[in-house]
């Protein structure tokens, strides 16, 4: 409907951090998020639905028009493609760079590399764009526990505190990119629902200006 906007959302780090733009734009969930099992959440603005879809799924959502518009962390656009969306606004939230990382210990391994991800097209593009060889092994989660039991020799996994990394006897090795979540839209609900959108991107920049001078 013309009149009416959806939103792909994800829990977790994002959400906490997105929900008080959200406010500031007028968009407020009916429900609690934290508790509701429903996966189409009102909100109190007369217009606007929100999809609590997985960190991942996001952009595919906005990019096939599921969902008119998303929050999505960089990490996930750049392995996405993120191809067929807008990228209007950077929220400026769940900060955080996409690094190598290997043993503290350990120089960076000569020749062929095994490294573990989640972020396979991420990794590929980084070691070929250095004219490095690796086997790209892929994992789901807990990627610094590879180089310890022998799985990988380096990983590349998003870092914000190093407090993960220190823990476990790794060290930070080479940034491949800052990451912050984004603002996405999709863009034929761009042309159609363009006074919807305009004005959720300029009260949610509002929102960010004000967020970075607190
Ligand atoms: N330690 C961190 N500090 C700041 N931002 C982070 C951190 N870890 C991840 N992020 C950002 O927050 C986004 C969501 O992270 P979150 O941990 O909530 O989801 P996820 O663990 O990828 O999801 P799932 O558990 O469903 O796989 C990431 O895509 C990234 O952009
Ligand atoms: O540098 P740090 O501040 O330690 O943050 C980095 C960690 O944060 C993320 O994990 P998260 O806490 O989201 O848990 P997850 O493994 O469930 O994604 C990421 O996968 C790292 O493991």
């Amino acid at each position: 409907m013309k009149n009416q906007l959806t939103i792909a959302l994800s829990k977790g780090r994002i959400l906490d951090e997105t929900l008080p733009l959200l406010k500031a734009a007028g968009i407020e969930p009916a429900e609690d998020l934290k508790k509701s099992r429903k996966l189409i959440i009102p909100t109190h603005h007369p217009h606007v639905n929100l999809l609590i879809v997985r960190t991942t799924d996001v952009p595919t959502y906005v990019e096939y028009g599921a969902a008119d518009a998303g929050v999505s962390g960089k990490d996930v656009l750049l392995e996405h493609g993120a191809h067929g969306l807008y990228e209007p606004l950077d929220l400026k939230i769940a900060r955080c760079r996409l690094m190598t990382a290997g043993p503290v210990d350990e120089r960076p391994q000569f020749g062929r590399r095994r490294v573990a991800t989640k972020f396979v097209n991420i990794a590929k593009r980084f070691y070929a764009a250095q004219g490095q060889q690796a086997e790209i092994i892929k994992l789901y989660g807990s990627m610094e526990l590879a180089p310890l039991v022998g799985l990988a020799d380096e990983i590349v996994d998003v870092v914000d505190t190093g407090n993960t990394l220190r823990a476990n006897g790794l060290a930070p090795r080479e940034l491949i990119a800052h990451v912050s979540a984004r603002l996405i839209i999709n863009k034929a609900a761009m042309k159609i629902k363009h006074q919807l959108l305009q004005t959720l991107i300029q009260d949610l920049e509002s929102a960010v200006n004000k967020q970075e001078v607190l």
